[in-house]
């Protein structure tokens, strides 16, 4: 297994806004080892979103190049870029993509459905995962009535059901007052050492980088280290 698990190459992403064709990335380049965290801080609108979409295989960049555990994103159909996201890649997005009138359960399972896998093996792993969570008790109750941590926490499960080799995470403290978001970055920090999982925070939030390994900066669509 590579120490590798992502590479970004020289990516760009053009907008049309208005009728002005606009590089939201400009020729961004990182690598992602196995098991750290890396923090990317910017402004709202520098890009940040984007580029995680685009390493979730949920956009396409317009130049450059997203390999992942050594596939290519550019040359996968979409059933490859399917299977990279149910078996190597999880996104959390800012607004944690979660179903709100199902139940914290339901919401777990559904991605253990996608995978196929029975009741019962579905039923032993979202316990689990709610365990792990610290969800226990939550199982039944309908999303819309959960606090934004504990949605956060929901989220984080969900993208768990695959264990992945890489997590992305959208602002996962922005709609969380510090004490809940501390408690969030938290459980990225113990989700990193006990499955070796990479992980990569975007937040407008400096604080955030405290919980990272290694830190840049995004700035209106360039990304730098930050020293
Ligand atoms: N689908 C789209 N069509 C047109 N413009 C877009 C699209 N998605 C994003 N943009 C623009 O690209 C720029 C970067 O957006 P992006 O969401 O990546 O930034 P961000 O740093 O994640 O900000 P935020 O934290 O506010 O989401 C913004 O100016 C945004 O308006």
């Amino acid at each position: 297994m590579s120490n590798i698990v992502a590479i970004v190459r020289n990516l760009w992403k053009y907008y049309i806004i208005g009728n002005t064709s606009v590089a939201v990335l400009k020729n961004v380049n990182l690598e992602v080892r196995r098991g750290e965290i890396i923090g990317i801080h910017g402004p709202s609108g520098s890009g940040k979103s984007t580029l995680l979409k685009i390493m979730a295989g949920l956009e396409k960049p317009d130049q450059g190049e997203v390999i992942i555990e050594g596939y290519n994103l550019n040359l996968l159909s979409e059933d490859g870029l399917a299977m990279i996201r149910t078996n190597i890649v999880s996104y959390i997005p800012q607004d944690y993509g979660l179903i709100e009138d199902f139940t914290v359960y339901e919401n777990i399972e559904l991605p253990l459905m996608l995978l196929g896998l029975e009741k019962r093996e579905r039923h032993i792993r979202i316990m689990e995962l709610i365990d792990y969570m610290g969800l226990r008790g939550k199982e039944s109750i309908r999303v819309k009535y959960l606090s934004g941590g504990e949605k956060q926490r929901v989220a984080i499960a969900r993208a768990l059901t695959i264990t992945p080799s890489l997590l992305l995470a959208d602002e996962p403290a922005s709609n969380l007052d510090w004490e809940n978001a501390k408690k969030v970055l938290e459980l990225f920090v113990k989700i990193s050492r006990d499955f070796n999982t990479s992980i990569v925070i975007v937040s407008h939030d400096p604080r955030t980088l405290e919980y990272t390994y290694r830190r840049f900066e995004m700035f209106d669509g360039i990304l730098r280290p930050l020293t």
